[in-house]
């Protein structure tokens, strides 16, 4: 059915030029012919780390092999959610998450070796709630963005 997402489905086509595998637990998460040997100017995470990582050390580790991607001086925009302990990857499927502070995320940022350019913490607003992970977790929709 044609909708507003067709329209966006069609652009993002037109300038996605590749789509590769990566896996943050491995210390060399890309393959090693997908960047320059630079490194990437600029990556983007939205709501991976936190729910990729069982706890907060390998939280903290998946940080230190993205970071080893970038070039020196290169962004990093991290998206993530605060406090959530599960989410729902499918009916009945509940994926494990890393419930995490403010803190602990700096803190994880400073030892994987990041420097923090800009934190921003907000709410979701209700209309925003609709993955269930919010309606289960409506104490903790905080979501954490962080700008490197
Ligand atoms: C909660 S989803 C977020 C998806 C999407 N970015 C979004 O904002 O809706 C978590 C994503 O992490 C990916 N993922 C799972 N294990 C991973 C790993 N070891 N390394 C990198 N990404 C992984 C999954 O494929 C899934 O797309």
């Amino acid at each position: 059915a044609k909708g507003p997402w067709t329209e966006k489905a069609a652009k993002l086509r037109q300038v996605i030029t590749d789509v590769v595998p990566i896996d943050v637990h491995c210390s060399q998460p890309l393959a090693p012919d997908v960047l320059p040997p630079s490194g990437a100017d600029c990556l983007v995470s939205c709501f991976c780390l936190e729910s990729v990582s069982p706890d907060l050390p390998s939280f903290t580790r998946a940080l230190g092999h993205t970071r080893k991607l970038l070039r020196p001086g290169g962004h990093l925009l991290l998206i993530g959610a605060l406090g959530e302990s599960y989410y729902f990857a499918g009916p009945g499927v509940r994926i494990p998450v890393v419930p995490l502070d403010e803190a602990q995320v700096c803190a994880s940022l400073k030892e994987s070796g990041y420097t923090l350019i800009r934190l921003e913490v907000y709410t979701l607003p209700p209309d925003m709630r609709v993955g269930r992970q919010w309606i289960i977790r409506e104490q903790i929709e905080n979501v954490l963005t962080l700008f490197f």
